[in-house]
């Protein structure tokens, strides 16, 4: 007879006490069921005051997984260093293999699920700006909704010490379960009010493109990003719920993220995979290449053609074709690149497209993927050491996750990471926008100028900016 899920769940509490008890640690614990909410923001939400500045929000294009994560019952963070990858992968590893799960266990995206992101640059250091996230920040959260396909689950994750009891847990679970289904609905979004807004150092970042250019017309430098900074203002402190809000309304080809850190917030709509992973499919995309959408349908197509027929952008393009499908070679069995790109048409900007999909060697994992792809030329350069080098010493922004790998890893091989493009820097009523741009050797600061500012668009509509033309 099946045993009620209030007894399974007391007795993988129970299971999981004594294994710490065995093993003298911590061991993860993790209750998992159906439920009926098809509301994810309500959920981020709902926990605004109780778990702020411990929320986090991915929802992928397709809209197959939708994830919002309450509290964390553990942090990880790694050294500031080149083996950053492998020392989050490694306590995720010790965590998810001492885990006891009870409930609905073999769904994808649900479960113990390592949440964040990495900065950009781990040798840069984190000053004011950044100074929540440091170099990288994962979180397994206390209470996590996961939409996958149209059905919802919760994650109720606790960690278990050797001298917890079973009681305190089961009155700590059904006391949260009883707060969220109390404040799943009604959850009014801020909405936000700009006062400011600033481009930082505009001539100064163009005279830095006409001088990368120089370099790449008389150096190995093949080409470099570049990227500038604005600053927004408001009136009381920003919701990103709100923000959440009007870019999944706005950019339904993008990856839809928020990562809180204290009392700031990372939020974006990237439309750039880095690695999908699902059993032993792997998926990246190759995005560089760009052009400003038109006016109406019939100037669209011609500015769409243009770009697919553009040798500057062909060749920004290229580079990054080359690096990933080389990337991908050294730890797939198979690797499928289309001949040439297409379009990726999103709201404000129209990009050169090149999906590529393989089929990854037995017991790659996707941090090793995330290792040997970040940075990909869309987000640093090439040479990739050569462009990160000259980066840090012509770029006059902390970059911090901008343009870094940000994204989730369950306990069933299975996770996807996008780049941190298309986004803000949330601090109270202040944000910094990010924007970037492949420089090579036809660039100019103009053009570039222009493109950085349409990048700015999708997070200057979400947050009620001006936008640039
Ligand atoms: C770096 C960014 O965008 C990248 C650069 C692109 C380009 O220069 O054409 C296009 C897409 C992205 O790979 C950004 O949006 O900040
Ligand atoms: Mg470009």
């Amino acid at each position: 007879m099946a045993i009620s899920e209030e007894t399974e769940q007391f007795q993988g509490l129970a299971s999981a006490i004594q294994k710490a008890k065995d093993l003298n640690d911590q061991v993860l614990f993790s209750h998992i069921k159906k439920i009926k909410c098809n509301n994810p923001l309500s959920f981020y939400q709902a926990g605004r005051e109780r778990y702020a500045g411990e929320r986090f929000f991915w929802e992928d294009p397709a809209k197959e997984i939708t994830i919002t994560g309450l509290g964390n019952v553990k942090k990880l963070k790694a050294a500031s260093n080149a083996e950053r990858y492998r020392e989050v992968e490694k306590s995720w590893i010790k965590l998810q293999n001492d885990a006891v799960k009870t409930g609905v266990t073999d769904i994808e995206a649900t479960g113990p699920l390592l949440y964040g992101g990495f900065s950009f640059d781990y040798e840069t250091d984190s000053t004011l700006l950044w100074n929540q996230f440091g170099d990288n920040l994962f979180y397994i959260p206390a209470f996590m909704l996961s939409i996958v396909g149209k059905q919802a689950y919760l994650t109720t994750n606790l960690l278990c010490s050797p001298d917890d009891s079973e009681k305190l847990f089961i009155d700590m679970i059904n006391e949260r379960e009883a707060f969220l289904f109390e404040s799943l609905d009604g959850n009014e979004l801020g909405a936000n009010s700009l006062v400011m807004q600033r481009e930082v150092e505009p001539e100064e970042w163009k005279r830095t493109v006409a001088e990368a250019v120089q370099e790449i017309k008389t150096t190995d430098l093949d080409k470099i990003v570049l990227a500038r900074e604005l600053r927004l203002g408001f009136e009381r402190s920003i919701d990103s719920g709100k923000v959440l809000e009007q870019l999944i309304a706005e950019q339904p080809l993008s990856y839809i993220f928020s990562l809180e850190a204290g009392g700031d917030c990372f939020v974006g709509a990237t439309p750039e995979r880095l690695i999908k992973k699902q059993g032993n499919e792997v998926f990246s995309t190759c995005l560089a290449g760009s052009m400003r959408r038109g006016k109406d349908e019939q100037e669209d197509v011609c500015l769409g053609e243009e770009l697919l027929h553009d040798q500057k952008n062909l060749q920004e393009h290229q580079y990054v074709v080359s690096m990933i499908s080389n990337a991908f070679d050294s730890v797939c069995e198979k690797v499928m690149v289309p001949a040439g790109p297409t379009l990726m048409k999103n709201r404000h900007i129209q990009h050169l497209y090149t999906p590529v999909r393989g089929i990854s060697k037995e017991g790659v994992t996707i941090f090793e993927f995330v290792e040997n792809l970040h940075p990909t030329p869309a987000m640093g350069g090439l040479p990739k050491e050569k462009a990160v080098v000259r980066i840090r010493e012509l770029e006059g922004l902390e970059r911090g996750f901008y343009a870094g790998p940000l994204g989730w890893v369950d306990t069933y091989g299975n996770g996807e990471f996008a780049v941190g493009i298309r986004s803000a820097l949330i601090q109270n009523n202040e944000a910094s926008l990010f924007a970037g741009c492949g420089v090579v050797e036809e660039s100019t600061p103009e053009s570039e100028f222009r493109e950085t500012g349409i990048k700015f668009n999708p997070m200057l509509s979400a947050l009620g900016g001006n936008l640039n033309e």
